[in-house]
């Protein structure tokens, strides 16, 4: 009889049925959100603010330009993407999870966010936005939890208007120097963290492997290239611990 052979994705270090990571990915952030903001500040030193505010000065927005920003869960980028569309313009915060996104309408809205935000409970793979209606599409350490990123990329070039960007901000491949320094943050001091502070080592376990998981630079500017982006570049961030991946609707 012939064995019958389901199709598995990573979680992390785990394989898993693709069908079963979308729900483990959102396990992992309704068990973090509620001290993400606290957890991202720690367990990067706060340097996630500068890689944030790299990405921010790349995004190319003028006033009255339409935003999403994708995964973006307690919405820092959106925050800074509402300051650049300004008073005409429109951002969207998406993502596939509930809490995260609660949480980052609400500090948003207590922030002054006014109706030129939308929030939309969104998987990247499957975008409810019609064609060519973004100036610019962020994504910030949300693409390495997509089960099926050629999708999401797909997904995210058929909102861009032509001349559109995107840009993936994510967790890359350091290099040689540091790399031995990082896997031993991510894989000893990272899960501790998150036991210490949040009582969670498993989602922090998770985080770290997810990232040693997740194509490198040269990989994901290839995904891009064949989802259609044109011009495609990356900026290494402290050493290609993360990258900033930018590319073009053409
Ligand atoms: C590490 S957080 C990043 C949040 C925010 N962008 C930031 O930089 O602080 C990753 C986010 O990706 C979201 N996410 C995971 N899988 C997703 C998917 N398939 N579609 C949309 N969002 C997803 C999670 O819910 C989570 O909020």
């Amino acid at each position: 009889m012939a064995e019958q052979r389901r199709s598995t994705t990573d979680f992390g270090f785990q394989e898993v049925p693709v069908e079963e990571k979308a729900r483990r990915v959102r396990g992992v952030f309704d068990s973090v959100a509620e001290r993400y903001d606290l957890m991202n500040d720690l367990m990067s030193g706060g340097l996630h603010r500068v890689w944030k505010a790299f990405t921010l000065a790349r995004t190319g927005l003028r006033p009255g330009d339409r935003a999403l920003d994708l995964a973006g869960g307690t919405g820092d980028l959106t925050r800074g993407l509402l300051r650049q569309v300004g008073e005409q313009g429109e951002v969207v915060l998406s993502d596939i999870n509930a809490s995260m996104l609660s949480r980052g309408r609400d500090r948003l809205v207590d922030e002054g966010a006014d109706d030129r935000l939308s929030v939309v409970q969104a998987n990247a793979e499957v975008l409810p936005f019609p064609d060519r209606h973004f100036d610019c599409v962020t994504i910030a350490f949300g693409l390495r939890n997509v089960t099926h990123k050629d999708r999401a990329l797909a997904e995210m070039h058929r909102v861009l208007r032509p001349g559109g960007r995107l840009l993936v901000l994510e967790f890359s491949r350091p290099n040689d120097l540091i790399r031995p320094f990082y896997d031993l943050y991510s894989f000893q001091v990272l899960p501790r963290l998150g036991e210490w502070v949040a009582g969670d080592a498993d989602s922090y376990r998770y985080l770290a492997e997810s990232i040693r998981k997740h194509p490198d630079q040269a990989t994901l500017g290839a995904m891009m290239e064949t989802a259609g982006f044109a011009r495609v570049e990356w900026f290494n961030l402290t050493g290609g611990v993360v990258a900033l991946h930018r590319g073009y609707r053409a």
